[in-house]
């Protein structure tokens, strides 16, 4: 039996160049998402929205971001345009994880954004209970009001990140991680 700290312990990132197929299918991918939406939601707002990336979408979004990135700078090199065009190739399932903001909110926008980010941290951690490798990259793109309107967001909408999943290629070692002790302290009046 697994010890149930495992999956927080072994969980680490795939860079989604090494994200081939199979990613979750459809009946799969519904159980991740629903999971992964039971986040801590103060205000009880839901905060968040999901957009699902597959197959030829993939490749004709990288195409509209490329087309993006050359505008911001004509003279982006070739390898750099090739490059924006093929990053959602990779793996073959991307989310992408948007806060959805309530400025009327008394609920602070940084607590509305956490509430979103946990949704991709939930993914990350669902896909990984699963089998599957994900990363949670963000970009430029996650930043740019043009690229906003490709992905097709509203006025008060962000996105949080572009979360690749799929079945992991080559075995990734685990990165440092921080020590505790550097990082706990026990406060005292
Ligand atoms: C909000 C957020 C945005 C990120 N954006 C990028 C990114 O654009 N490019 C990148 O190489 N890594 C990015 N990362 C880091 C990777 O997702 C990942 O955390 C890192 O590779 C280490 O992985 P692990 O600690 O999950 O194993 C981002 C992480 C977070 C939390």
């Amino acid at each position: 039996m697994s010890a149930p700290l495992d999956l927080l312990n072994q969980r680490h990132s795939v860079p989604s160049r090494q994200l081939g197929e199979p990613a979750p299918d459809d009946t799969t991918l519904r159980a991740l998402l629903q999971a992964a939406i039971r986040v801590s939601d103060h205000g009880k707002l839901v905060p968040f929205r999901l957009i699902k990336l597959r197959g030829e979408a993939k490749l004709q979004f990288g195409e509209r971001l490329a087309e993006r990135a050359i505008a911001r700078d004509p003279d982006l090199p070739e390898s750099k345009q090739e490059k924006e065009r093929l990053r959602y190739t990779f793996a073959p399932l991307v989310i992408v994880v948007v806060a959805c903001l309530h400025p009327d909110s008394s609920v602070p926008e940084i607590e509305q954004k956490l509430c979103a980010g946990n949704v991709a941290c939930n993914l990350l951690l669902g896909a990984h209970a699963l089998g599957y490798g994900a990363q949670w990259l963000t970009g430029w793109a996650a930043y740019d009001d043009e690229a906003a309107r490709i992905i097709g967001l509203g006025a008060h909408e962000h996105v949080i990140g572009f979360v690749h999943i799929g079945t992991p290629r080559i075995d990734v070692p685990d990165r440092d991680r921080p020590a505790l002790d550097d990082l706990l302290s026990t406060w005292t009046p």
